[in-house]
C-alpha cells in the first residue's frame, strides 16, 4: 500500500531497523525494488531525484504509485534532494508521499527558513518531510561539495534545527558521500556523532550515500567493459551499526545504477546477437533484485511488514 514516509520511518526508528530508500529511473528498477520488498515482507521507500522527474515525469511517478498502491507491503514515494519549495510542492501534486527539501548548502538560518516553509505546506497536505543539516562530501547531484567545505552535522545545531523547522526526519552528514568513490578504502563513519545525535533527537535519522559498492559488482562491471576507478562504498557493518542508533532511512542509488549496467553490459557482451529488450532488461532486473535483497538484509527490515 502507498503510505507516507512517517508511516514507514517512525516504526523503523522505534524498531531499530533501517528502511532502504532506493532511487528509480525506470520500470525495471521500480519492479526490482518493490517486488523484492514484497517477497521479503519489508517496508521500502522508492525515491526520485529531480533528474529522474525530468527524465520520466508523471509517467514514471505513476508507475511507482501504481506498484506501491498494489504492493502487499508499505511503500512511500519520496522526492530525493528537492532543491526548492516549488519543487517539493510540484512533487506532492504529482502524488509523492514524502519530500526532501535539501537546503543544506545554505547558511543555517536560510536552511531553517526554506525547510519550515516546505514543512508547513507539506503537513497541510498530510505529507512527510526530510531535511538535511551538514554537507556530505562527494557530488550531490546539483552541488559539488569538495572536502574542505564538507562538514559533519553538529548535534546541538541539529536539535535547534528540528525544533525550528518541524521536519519529520533529518539527513545528517556523518562521513558518507554520494557516488562510487566514498573514500580511499573503507570510508570513515562517525559512529560517535551518530550516537550523540541519536540521544538528542527522537525523529528518524537519514543516511545518504549508503551504497555499499560491492567489490563483486565492481569486478563484473570491469569484466564486461565498464570503466571504474578505485570504487568503495559504506561497509555493511557500519550501516548495520548505524541502524541501531537512530538511522532509519538509508539512501541507495549507485548500487542499483551499477547493477543495472552490469546486467545490460553482460548480455550485450555475451550475446552479441541479442536485441530483444526483455532479454536485455530482464537479467538487469535480476541483478538489481539481488542487490536490493542484500541491502534489506543488512538493514534488518526483512519481515517487518
Ligand atoms: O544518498 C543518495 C544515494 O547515495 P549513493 O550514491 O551512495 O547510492 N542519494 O540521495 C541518491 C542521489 C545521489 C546520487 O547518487
Ligand atoms: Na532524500
Ligand atoms: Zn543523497
Amino acid at each position: 500500500m502507498l503510505v507516507t514516509g512517517n508511516d514507514i520511518l517512525v516504526p523503523a526508528r522505534a524498531g531499530k531497523y533501517g528502511v532502504g530508500s532506493f532511487n528509480t529511473n525506470n520500470m525495471e528498477i521500480t519492479q526490482a525494488i518493490i517486488h523484492t520488498a514484497e517477497r521479503l515482507r519489508s517496508p521500502v521507500m522508492v525515491q526520485m531525484s529531480e533528474g529522474a522527474i525530468k527524465y520520466g515525469g508523471q509517467d514514471l511517478a505513476n508507475i511507482v504509485i501504481d506498484l506501491a498502491e498494489r504492493a502487499t507491503v508499505p511503500v512511500a514515494l519520496h522526492l530525493d534532494h528537492g532543491s526548492s519549495y516549488e519543487s517539493a510542492l510540484k512533487a506532492i501534486k504529482m502524488g509523492f508521499t514524502s519530500v526532501m527539501i535539501d537546503a543544506s548548502h545554505h547558511q543555517f538560518a536560510e536552511n531553517i527558513q526554506e525547510t519550515r516553509r516546505v514543512v508547513e505546506a507539506a503537513h497541510a497536505m498530510g505529507i512527510s518531510v526530510e531535511a538535511e543539516l551538514g554537507r556530505l562530501g562527494g557530488i550531490e547531484e546539483h552541488i559539488v561539495v569538495d572536502e574542505k567545505d564538507a562538514f559533519l552535522t553538529d548535534p546541538e545545531e541539529a536539535v535547534q534545527f528540528v525544533e525550528q523547522t518541524g521536519t519529520d526526519y533529518l539527513a545528517i552528514a556523518i562521513g558518507t558521500s554520494h557516488g562510487a568513490y566514498k573514500g580511499k578504502g573503507r570510508p570513515f563513519i562517525d559512529h560517535e556523532r551518530i550516537e550523540k545525535i541519536e540521544k538528542l533527537l527522537s525523529i528518524p535519522l537519514v543516511a545518504h550515500g549508503s551504497s555499499g559498492v560491492p567489490a563483486e559488482i565492481v569486478q563484473r562491471f570491469r569484466d564486461c567493459g565498464g570503466e571504474i576507478g578505485d570504487a568503495f562504498g559504506i561497509a555493511d557493518e557500519d550501516l548495520q551499526r548505524a541502524t541501531q542508533h537512530g538511522i532509519a532511512k538509508v539512501n541507495v542509488d549507485t548500487d542499483l545504477r551499477l547493477a543495472m549496467t552490469v546486467g545490460v553490459r553482460e548480455i550485450l557482451k555475451n550475446s552479441p546477437k541479442e536485441f530483444d529488450p526483455r532479454k536485455i532488461m530482464g537479467p538487469a532486473r535480476e541483478v538489481m533484485s539481488k542487490i536490493v535483497e542484500h541491502k534489506l538484509g543488512v538493514l534488518g527490515s526483512v519481515g517487518k511488514a
